[in-house]
């Protein structure tokens, strides 16, 4: 009895000796994001975690947001075929893009200005893109440099260029992406000008992010996201030489540096200049796929920008299969915009996608956690998807087709 009595105490203080360790590790960012099960409560996390107005600049879209919403509303209309008796002991999610494996259909989508939610910025987001056996797109507006995220992971890289009216920059750009191993250029095409994201104008979003009452009370009531952002500032993209300059809002600067004359001969112009893949992004419609096909693209990506230029624009994913018909086997095609579960992607695998992109489920991710979190957004999706093939008798991800759904 008194050796009982004496294990159950030392049980007892053992526990208590832990318990400061174990409830610091619970509340910590990186617990907080390991308990999250959805790409929706990582969003939540990070809406507590960060600033509102740096939170609005990665969660809202462009004047009333209808697009961002009908991006998320469309994949209801697509309808699953489940198919019966298939062995799904195994589930495969292996595939290929532009030649190489990949781990799973999911590729980090190029997102600028990362640095705001967590100061590891593209470094967190490739880290944990390589850690999940897949890519990472690192944008022209990027807060971390090329070099940076080059040095920071071994894993597959793309660049994705926004052509500016300078070109001697444009050229200095695609000269480091080649020199850091970025092994396709990634050339987006839906920002002409910058869409109009009314969130951003109300909160008065600029960058370099502007010092007032409003943004000193934000950061009070954000701690940890501070002494973050003290500790390692990335106020501006790093890899345009904006350091240093007056603070305006963000639309004001890309109207101001981004070349709204681009046209097809700049893609014929690219493509003849860039020796590995290109890659053309923003692509919503069938005779623009084809045109992109004929300028020598290697693959597109079907997208909208998650809603955040033209709002009224068709989601993606309705805009999917038309492309996929027009395009064939031609070029390898994306899709993103709207995906946060696990079934989102079995739909867009199964109207003609390779590989769908994800922008938004790894900003909440980092914003939550940093590395941690975008980890964990890739770990819910991967875990998604495998029970959704499963579920739809489809045990090898690249086997899904057009008969796993219809479209109402
Ligand atoms: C905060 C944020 C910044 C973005 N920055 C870029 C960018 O610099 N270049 C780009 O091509 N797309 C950019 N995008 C668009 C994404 O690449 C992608 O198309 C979009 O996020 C997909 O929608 P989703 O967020 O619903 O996944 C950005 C998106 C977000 C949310
Ligand atoms: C207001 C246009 C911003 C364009 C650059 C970053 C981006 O693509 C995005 O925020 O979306």
């Amino acid at each position: 009895m008194n050796a009982l009595l004496d294990l159950a105490a030392r049980q007892l203080r053992a526990d208590l000796a832990a318990a400061p360790a174990r409830t610091r590790e619970r509340f910590s960012p990186e617990g907080r994001a390991a308990r999250c099960r959805t790409i929706a409560e990582l969003r939540a996390l990070a809406k507590r975690s960060v600033p509102k107005p740096i939170f609005d600049y990665a969660d809202g879209a462009a004047w009333d947001e209808v697009t961002a919403r009908r991006n998320l509303a469309a994949f209801e209309d697509v309808t699953l075929h489940p198919k019966a008796l298939t062995d799904v002991s195994a589930v495969d999610l292996r595939t290929t893009i532009l030649g190489g494996e990949v781990a799973l259909p999911i590729i980090a989508a190029p997102t600028g200005l990362t640095g705001l939610q967590h100061p590891d910025g593209e470094v967190a987001i490739a880290r944990a893109a390589h850690r999940a056996g897949t890519i990472t797109t690192v944008s022209t507006m990027a807060s971390c440099t090329l070099e940076e995220v080059a040095e920071a992971s071994a894993g597959r890289r793309w660049f994705q260029l926004y052509v500016m009216s300078d070109r001697g920059l444009v050229d200095e750009l695609l000269a480091r992406a080649t020199d850091n191993g970025y092994e396709a250029l990634v050339l987006t095409v839906d920002v002409q000008v910058a869409g109009v994201r009314e969130r951003d104008v109300r909160n008065g979003f600029s960058v370099p992010p502007r010092i007032s009452l409003r943004t000193l009370a934000q950061g009070v009531a954000h701690p940890r996201w501070s002494a973050g952002f003290v500790a390692n500032p990335r106020m501006v993209p790093a890899n345009l030489g904006w350091e240093g300059s007056a603070s305006a809002t963000l639309a004001a600067s890309v109207n101001k540096a981004f070349d709204p004359t681009v046209t097809w001969d700049d893609l014929a112009d690219l493509r003849s200049r860039w020796k590995g893949p290109v890659i053309v992004k923003g692509v919503m419609r069938a005779d623009d796929a084809q045109r992109c096909v004929e300028h020598g693209a290697d693959a597109l990506v079907v997208s909208n920008h998650g809603g955040r230029q033209l709002d009224g624009a068709a989601a993606s994913i309705e805009a999917l299969p038309a492309i996929a018909d027009a395009v064939g086997d031609r070029a390898e095609l994306y899709l993103d915009s709207g995906i946060r579960r696990g079934t989102d992607i079995v739909k867009a695998l199964a109207l003609g996608a390779r590989a769908v992109m994800i922008g938004r489920a790894l900003m909440y991710g980092i914003g939550a956690a940093g590395e941690a979190g975008a980890r964990r957004a890739f770990g819910i999706l991967d875990a998604e998807l495998r029970v959704a093939l499963a579920l739809a008798g489809y045990p090898r991800a690249a086997d899904l087709g057009m008969d796993a759904v219809s479209v109402r």
